[in-house]
């Protein structure tokens, strides 16, 4: 990834996560069919009818860590959202290994020209689904920066003043934050450059 940025430290990113005191993560989803699903776990009236039940198994998110590599039963249920209100089926396939998404932390340090894909998994209503899913993140200490490389701009009130998307912090500072919010939220925002200078129009150049 630091190769097609044209970064020269090549080792940018994979530095972060193979760092020994990394704090990546292993998970294993198991979502059973909908229909042996209680009412109260639903948080549904017990007198819902079944075909008004939400299939929603694990909410619309973004992953707040580097990089996320999944793999699921053929089971399907995962679907991406590339804009608001759109999703997109991700079939599982046998012979299809991984689905690799860019997390939010890779966002900033690529100063946001890789996107934190916005994701979600339905439950189906006949057959078990299980996902495993790595999550590549950095020490908790990490400083996560984008490289200079990336950090060329213009606005328009400030025309070469360099410009980071995201103000820096570390890991840990992240994970307070975005575990403090709900799933859904766009957790990055908070770090926004643009949010303390709203009024200050800005375009990244490539
Ligand atoms: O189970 C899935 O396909 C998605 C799981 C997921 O998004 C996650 O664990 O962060
Ligand atoms: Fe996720």
């Amino acid at each position: 990834m630091a190769q097609g940025l044209k970064v020269p430290q090549t080792s940018v990113y994979s530095n972060l996560i193979m760092d020994l005191h990394s704090d990546s993560l292993f998970r294993i989803n198991h979502y059973p069919p909908f229909t042996n699903w209680t009412p109260h776990l639903l948080g549904q009236d017990s007198d819902t009818s079944p075909t008004t039940i939400s299939k929603v198994g694990f909410g619309e998110h973004t992953d707040p860590q580097i990089l996320t590599i999944l793999r699921s039963n053929d089971a399907p249920g995962l679907q991406i959202s590339p804009q608001r209100g759109l999703w997109v089926p991700v079939s599982p396939h046998p012979n299809t290994a991984f689905s690799v998404f860019v997390g939010d932390t890779l966002q900033a340090l690529t100063n946001g020209r890789f996107k934190s894909v916005r994701h979600r998994a339905m439950v189906n209503s006949c057959k078990t689904r299980m996902s495993m899913v790595y999550f590549g993140a950095p020490s908790p200490h990490a400083r996560i920066c984008c490289p200079s490389e990336l950090v060329t701009t213009t606005t328009t009130k400030a025309p070469h003043k360099p410009y980071h998307l995201y103000r820096s912090f570390t890991w840990s500072e992240y994970k307070k934050i975005a575990y403090s919010m709900r799933l859904g939220d766009t957790r990055l925002d908070q770090f926004s450059t643009l949010q303390s200078e709203n009024s200050d129009e800005t375009t990244i150049t490539e």
